[in-house]
Formats: C-alpha cells, structure tokens, sequence
C-alpha cells in the first residue's frame, strides 16, 4: 500500500510502525518531544511477550516537514485531547481528501476530523501497550500483538478499507472491515470508562463494582440517545481469543494510556472524551450520569495536581459515588 504517515508515534502509533515497517510498508512517523530525538538516534524497541522486535523508520517534528503526497494514507494516532490540533498541522501542511483513520478510542475523533477532510474512517484499536520510557513500547497482547476493526465514518466500507485490512494483516493483525464501525468504537469507550478508575486507584485495587457503575449510567445514557453498541470482545470469539492480555518478561504494566499519562507527566489526560462523553450525551438527552461526571472532574484534579496512579483510595471512591 502506499506510504503510511503515523501521527502520534506513541503506545498505538508506536506498534503500527515497527510492525508495519517489518512488513515492508513504507511508514513515516511524525512524534515531538524526547520521543522523536530517540526514534531519530536509535528507532522503536517493541519489546513482546515473545520477545523484542526493533524498526528504524524515518520520523519528522510536524506535518510540515512531511511533504505529503496525494496518495498517502493517514493514521491519526494521538490521545483525543490532542487531535484538534494535529488536524489543523495536517491542513496547514496540504492534506486534502487522502484518507484519515482514527485509530483512537473514544467517539470524537472521527466527527472532528470530518469537519476538514472527506474521507474519514473509525478504526476499533484492540492493543494493548505501554508507552512510558522514549524509544521503547511494550506490548502485552498474545498470541497477537493487536487487533482492529476499520470502516468509515458514519458508516460504511470502501476499498481503502479492505487495503488497510489486508496490510494490517499482512503485518501479523487480525483485522476485519466493519460497515457499522461505530457501533464497536461505542462499545470500546464502555471498555474505557474504566481507564480513568485504574489511573485513580492503580491496578492493583479491585474497582469492578465502581467500573460497572460507570457502565451502567453509560448504557442508560445510550438507550436514551438511540445509540447503537457492540462489544468489541465478545462477538468474534476467534479474533477474542487471538489476544489475551499476558506478561512481558522483566517488565511491570503501566495500565490503561490513561495511566500512562499519568505516569509520564503527559500534562493531559484522554478523560473527558471517554467519562466525558457519557456526561456530555446524559447532559443532551436528560439522563444523570454522576459517576461519570466525578470521574471527568477528578481527572482533572490529578493532572492539576502532578498526581501519579494510584493517589486515590478506594474509599474517596466509594464515598463520592454512594457505593
Ligand atoms: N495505549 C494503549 O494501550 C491503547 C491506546 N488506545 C488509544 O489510542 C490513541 C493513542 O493512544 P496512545 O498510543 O496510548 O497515546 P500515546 O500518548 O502513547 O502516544 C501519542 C503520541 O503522540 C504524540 N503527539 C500528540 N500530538 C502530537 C502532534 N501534534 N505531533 C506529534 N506528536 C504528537 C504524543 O506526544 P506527548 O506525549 O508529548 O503528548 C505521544 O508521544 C488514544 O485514543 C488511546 O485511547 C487504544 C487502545 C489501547
Ligand atoms: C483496553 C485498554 C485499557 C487496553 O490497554 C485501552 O484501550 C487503553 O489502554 O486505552
């Protein structure tokens, strides 16, 4: 397939390009900070439950520097809180009607992004992986690293679907084409809401009574609104089955990209897209959604505050939400 311009080249965007590159894509990544000097110096160390893979693979500051061709394709590929901007960088650098894919949790990144491209696709990212140290990923997923769903937004397939399918295959990713992507990525933000909970309490606390408080105030919220949701996990048992969450050799999981967040300083967190989404939708359509209103608000506080995961007690929890 043509040249694949990753922008984000962090825990997602990270994998895609070392495995990508392996496969004999051509990737160009596009990363800031420490991340790009060290992608520059030394390429992406994807460190596995079977082992450690390592890919050299050009990488450039911004959009600008990218010199975008009319056939490449686009894998957005940066935390919600951070598309907008990116997507002003790819207009201003020339981008056009290629094709963009959200590889992104949560719901809002596809209507962002329609409001300045044409040709908009969703893509349910089944991967989970660290991004905390420069230069290195650590992927968790086993027997496969990661999977996906991909169809455009709102709605339906075309060829640049079927294309991405069959490279992300080509590259070791059990992916399918999905007309009603959407309906996953809702499904998937059920998932989500308890990244923030995890971030919070740190993933040793046993949250799942507060994590299905949360669920449940969303599935009201999406009854109400006439949303349709699948659950990425459970309607394809081949594709489930192909990717169990394991141990990395000598290495401690982070948590959910929240957590990572957290852990890393990032100054931002993804919640009020995901918690915030459900407060947004029960706010439009007169539905209470508290837990997930404290949730957002307490996001916040812990990036004001530098908060590392695990600064909240499982009781502040409990208290603050009735349980
Ligand atoms: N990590 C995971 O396990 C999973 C993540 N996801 C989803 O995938 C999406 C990406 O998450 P994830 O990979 O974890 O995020 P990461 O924070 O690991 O990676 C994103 C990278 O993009 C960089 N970035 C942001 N804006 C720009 C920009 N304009 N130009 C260049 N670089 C930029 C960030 O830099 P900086 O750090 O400086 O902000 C960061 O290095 C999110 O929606 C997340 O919810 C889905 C499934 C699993
Ligand atoms: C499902 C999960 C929690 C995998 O790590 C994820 O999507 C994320 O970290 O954002």
């Amino acid at each position: 397939m043509s040249r694949i311009v990753i922008l984000g080249v962090g825990a997602v965007g990270g994998t895609l390009a070392v495995k990508l590159t392996l496969a004999g894509q051509e990737v160009l990544g596009i990363a800031r900070g420490a991340q790009l000097e060290a992608l520059r110096s030394g390429g992406l160390t994807l460190l596995t439950p079977e082992g450690a893979l390592q890919a050299g693979f050009p990488c450039v500051a911004s959009p600008a520097e990218a010199q975008l061709r009319a056939d490449d394709v686009i894998f957005l590929c940066v935390k919600t809180q951070h598309t907008e901007a990116a997507l002003m960088q790819l207009r201003d650098a020339g981008l056009r009607d290629q094709h963009v894919f959200c590889f992104q949790n949560g719901v809002e990144n596809e209507r962002l992004a329609l409001r300045y491209f044409p040709n908009v696709h969703g893509v349910t990212v089944m991967l989970p992986a660290d991004f905390v140290q420069p230069g290195e990923v650590v992927c968790y997923g086993a027997p496969c690293i990661g999977s996906f769903d991909v169809g455009r937004y709102p709605s339906g397939c075309d060829a640049a679907d079927s294309a991405l399918v069959a490279c992300l295959e080509a590259a070791g990713f059990p992916s399918a084409t999905r007309a009603a992507v959407m309906d996953r990525k809702y499904g998937k933000l059920l998932m989500n809401l308890g990244n923030i909970v995890g971030a919070a309490l740190g993933e040793g606390v046993d949250s799942k009574t507060v994590v299905a408080a949360l669920k449940a105030e969303a599935e009201a919220v999406f009854a109400s609104a006439g949303i349709a949701w699948s659950d990425p996990a459970e309607d394809d048992d081949k594709r489930a089955a192909q990717l169990k969450i394991v141990e990395v050799p000598g290495v401690t999981r982070v948590g959910s990209s929240t957590a990572q967040s957290l852990a890393r300083g990032a100054g931002s967190v993804e919640t009020d897209y995901l918690n915030g989404e459900v407060s947004l939708l029960g706010r439009l359509h007169g539905v209470a959604t508290p837990g997930n209103d404290w949730f957002t608000a307490l996001a916040a506080r812990l990036v004001r505050e530098g908060a590392v995961p695990g600064a909240v007690t499982l009781a502040e929890v409990e208290t603050a939400l009735g349980l």
